[in-house]
Parts: C-alpha cells; structure tokens; sequence
C-alpha cells in the first residue's frame, strides 16, 4: 500500500498531509494537532468543525488538541498539578502547548506503515510560568489505525506532577443515535452537576449537554454508530481516566468555530490523565499515554 507524506498550508499553519492506500490524516504542526482522518470514501473517523480556522496562536476546532500540562481549568486540577503554575497570567484553559509551535522531529515509512514525531521544544524550561523541563514528544502512527503516544520525560531535577489529553473529537452520524460501550460499572465527575461523583449504568446515551470526567476505565471503549454501521473502537495505554464531552445545543452557540447544529455530528472521548489519574514524574522519569483509534464495521 502506498505511503505519501507531504507538507501543505491550510491559510497561516503548516499542515502535514498522509496518504496510506485510500486513508488521509491531516496533522498541524502548530500543538501537533491532528486535524482530520479518514479511511477511502467512508465518513471521517475524527472530526472537523466547518467553521474551523487555520490561525497562528488560535486552538483549530475539531481534531485532536493535545492538552498539557494541565487538562481543563487549572484550579479544578489536583494541588500538585496547581502547584506547578506560577504564571502572572491567568492559567489557560487547557494548558500550554496546544496553540505552540511543535517541530516535527523525524518521519518516516516502515513498509506501509506511516510515522511522524513531533515534539514541543519550549516545554524544556521555556513555557510561560511553569519552569520545568520535560521532553515532550507525539509519535502518530498511521497503519490500519491511528496510534497516538504523548511521552513526557522529566529532563528536570525536581518532580512534576502533569494532567493531560488527548482531547479527540469523533465525527458521529446523528448524536441521538451512538452510545459509548465500555463505561458501564466506572465511577465518574459530572461536572455539570457541580462536579457530583456518580456512577454509570450501562452504556452512555447522549441526551443533554454532557461534560463528565469518568474514572477506573478498562482500556477499551467503543463508540457504537448504527448508523454509520460502524463502531469507533479506542484502546488506551498509560490511562484510567477520560472526559466525555458534548456541548448540545446551548453551549454549542458561545464555542469558537463551532456551527449552532454541529454537535449533532460530533462526541468528544479524551483519553487523559485527569483527577486521581494524574501523572507524577520523579527526574529521569517518562510516561506515555497512548490511544489505538480503528473503525470496525459492525452488520446492523
Ligand atoms: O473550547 P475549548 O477550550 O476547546 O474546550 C472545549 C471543551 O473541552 C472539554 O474537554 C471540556 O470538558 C469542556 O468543558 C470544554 O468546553
């Protein structure tokens, strides 16, 4: 199967097009951001906002932001997370890396499997307010699926605690329709239930606004598409947590780039390292969390 790998630009960002056989991945280099993938004429895997826009300094809605080092809003983080933080500014929603420019440090193809690493220099002691030194690097495979590993070593002679994700956006047929398999049994934060530790029963339906943070995962979810006959499946390394997120139909009218009707056709499953699934790193040492995202056509 062939492999073609070329450097584009969609309006101010550099953007790295894959082609493998009939699947495309589109990968900004700005926060080695993903922005798209598709396998030949199905309908994409991971989603793009229409609205998207292609700014320097500006989050690209849709794809997969990598959230860093903190995940959300800094002060709903562990103390040891905040403790890091000594900006002047107010902490940024999301950490620091996602609107950064990353460096793409090697690609390649291994028969016909596709590999680019990116990695985030000014995470060695050059971000705003958080003075540490980590090695910060995204490997993206492309094969039959798409492997994403976000390795953090500690370059450091101090411990850093980080909360982080891999904040994917799917693209989903109709959002009444899918469920998210694999949750059943796992304790969870509803944060829009002031941050009210719940339980889930059974598989996830959509039917509201939804912002939860679940806990003890297996590391296996599938999110099932009758529709699309298909289902995602997403299989973790490194990771017990993730955040579940749609915005319904309120909160999608005050999001950057976001259409009034789009999350109909998106959900957000961030594989992440979040709350008691925080990462503490003594010097010298690395994590990586990982994510395998395949689409398997299921016969309804
Ligand atoms: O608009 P942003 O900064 O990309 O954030 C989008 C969403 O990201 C999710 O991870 C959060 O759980 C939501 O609360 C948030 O609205």
């Amino acid at each position: 199967m062939p492999v073609d790998i070329q450097r584009i630009e969609m309006d101010q960002l550099a953007v790295w097009h894959i082609r493998r056989g009939e699947d495309e991945l589109l990968i900004a280099e700005q926060g080695a951001q993903i922005l798209s993938y598709r396998q030949g004429d199905a309908p994409p895997i991971i989603w793009l906002s229409e609205e998207a826009a292609f700014q320097q300094g500006q989050s690209v809605r849709g794809g997969v932001p990598v959230c860093w080092p903190w995940f959300g809003e800094l002060a709903r983080n562990p103390q040891s997370v905040q403790a890091r933080y000594h900006g002047e500014q107010p902490a940024p929603f999301h950490g620091l890396v996602r609107t950064l420019p990353w460096q793409l440090r090697e690609q390649r193809s291994e028969g016909d499997v596709a590999i680019l690493e990116f990695h985030c220099p000014q995470a060695l002691g050059e971000l705003p307010g958080w003075p540490h030194r980590v090695e910060l690097t995204l490997q993206i495979r492309l094969a039959d699926d798409l492997q994403l590993s976000l390795s953090s070593r500690n370059d450091g002679d101090e411990s850093v605690a980080i909360s982080q994700a891999l904040h994917s956006y799917f693209a989903v047929s109709d959002i009444h329709q899918v469920r998210v398999e694999g949750l059943s049994g796992c304790p969870y934060i509803d944060t829009l239930l002031d941050w009210k530790e719940c339980q889930q029963q059974g598989d996830l339906h959509f039917s509201n606004e939804t912002d939860r943070v679940y806990q003890q995962l297996p590391n296996t979810l599938n999110l099932i598409d009758p529709t699309w006959q298909r289902r995602i499946q997403l299989t973790t390394r490194g990771s017990r947590s993730a955040v579940l997120w749609n915005p319904w139909i309120d909160k999608s009218k005050r999001l950057s780039s976001f259409a009034n009707d789009a999350w109909q056709r998106m959900a957000c499953i961030e594989t992440a390292n979040v709350l008691n699934d925080v990462v503490e790193l003594q010097p010298g040492q690395q994590h990586t969390l990982g994510v395998s995202i395949t689409a398997v056509p299921t016969g309804f």
